[in-house]
């Protein structure tokens, strides 16, 4: 069953849900509006129908947030999610449903149908994520990272693998201050321990240590992300509760110069598999944040794309 829903905002930014009718699936739980496609629709055309229907809107402009596949014990669903960046008319109810516009910072999921956390988790994540090099000389490691804090960066993740723990635990505190200064959420690679000594914002696991957990090692209110290359990585992550992943490598990359690559029809291909936000990485640069969506991505994550 194919299932297409809108991200509609007001002019605070609130987001609209609506609640989905009582004796339906997931009765008393809140939906993003939408509803099934149609025969011969495609899904932007099915979004603005039940809009239409469902709220007495007229969109005008949306862009596809995240397609989440979700198996749900009695049904299969696609849940096709798009951002409604532009509408007419003042949505109301149109089919007798309750609606509530709720701040993205409210919205936990509790009570919303399972399929729609990971586009919450979508909402909530910005369209770069910057993966630290070795942080080998500090006073040159913090000079770029304030210039790529001053490019709008505003998720960063902390690598020291071969640097010490002393001198990774001296940098983490500095490296947070700055990232906080600028709005910017820190994660920090592999250390869970160091993460939560210092309140960082989470931690993205590697591909081994991933698939070494079967649970999820983080409470839900910090971000905890992993690194993937295939579907089984992929699986593992969504399996144990990952809020989102890195996927690659999608193209050659300086740092992994051997690994084979993706590309983007492979990249596609795997993503639609994920019921999570995936950022690209792998030989990315900045010019390449449309294609990556266009692909299914979040957006595009990289070390020598914002440090270099
Ligand atoms: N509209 C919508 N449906 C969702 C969301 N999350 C989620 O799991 N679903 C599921 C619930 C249903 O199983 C399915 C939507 O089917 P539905 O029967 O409500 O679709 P509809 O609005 O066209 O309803 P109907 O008038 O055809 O009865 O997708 C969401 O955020 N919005
Ligand atoms: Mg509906």
């Amino acid at each position: 069953m194919y299932v297409v829903a809108g991200v509609i905002r007001d002019a605070r930014g609130r987001i609209l849900l609506a609640q989905r009718p009582p004796g339906k699936h997931l009765a008393g739980l809140w939906e993003y509006p939408g509803g099934k496609l149609e025969a011969g629709e495609t899904p932007e055309q099915a979004l603005a129908r039940e809009l239409h229907e469902e709220l007495g809107i007229h969109t005008t402009a949306m862009r596809r947030l995240i397609r989440i596949p979700w198996h749900y014990p009695d049904k299969d669903i696609v849940l096709d999610v798009f951002d409604v960046l532009a509408y007419n008319g003042e949505p109301s109810s149109c089919e007798g449903q309750q609606l509530q516009w709720h701040a993205l910072g409210e919205l936990s999921g509790a009570d919303m149908p399972p399929a729609d956390r990971p586009v919450l988790a979508a909402l909530k994540l910005p369209h770069e994520y910057a993966i630290s090099p070795e942080p080998t000389n500090p006073a040159e490691f913090l000079t770029a990272l304030d210039r790529v804090l001053a490019r709008g960066v505003r998720l960063v993740q902390l690598r020291g693998k071969t640097i010490s723990r002393e001198l990774l635990r001296e940098l983490v505190p500095v490296v947070l201050d700055r990232c906080r200064a600028a709005n910017a959420r820190l994660l920090l690679n592999g250390d869970i321990a160091l993460a939560q000594e210092f309140e960082l914002d989470g931690v993205h696991l590697t591909s081994a240590q991933l698939m070494q957990h079967s649970s999820r090692p983080l409470p839900t209110e910090q971000w905890l992300a992993a690194s993937c290359h295939d579907e089984a990585e992929l699986q593992h992550a969504m399996a144990i509760g990952v809020d989102f992943v890195t996927l690659s490598p999608v193209s050659l990359a300086s740092s992994h110069p051997h690994a084979p690559v993706m590309g983007w029809e492979g990249f596609a291909a795997l993503c639609a598999q994920a019921a999570l936000p995936v950022y690209a990485l792998g030989g990315l640069r900045s010019a390449d944040a449309d294609t990556a969506r266009v692909h299914g991505a979040q957006g595009i994550a990289g070390i020598s794309t914002f440090w270099s």
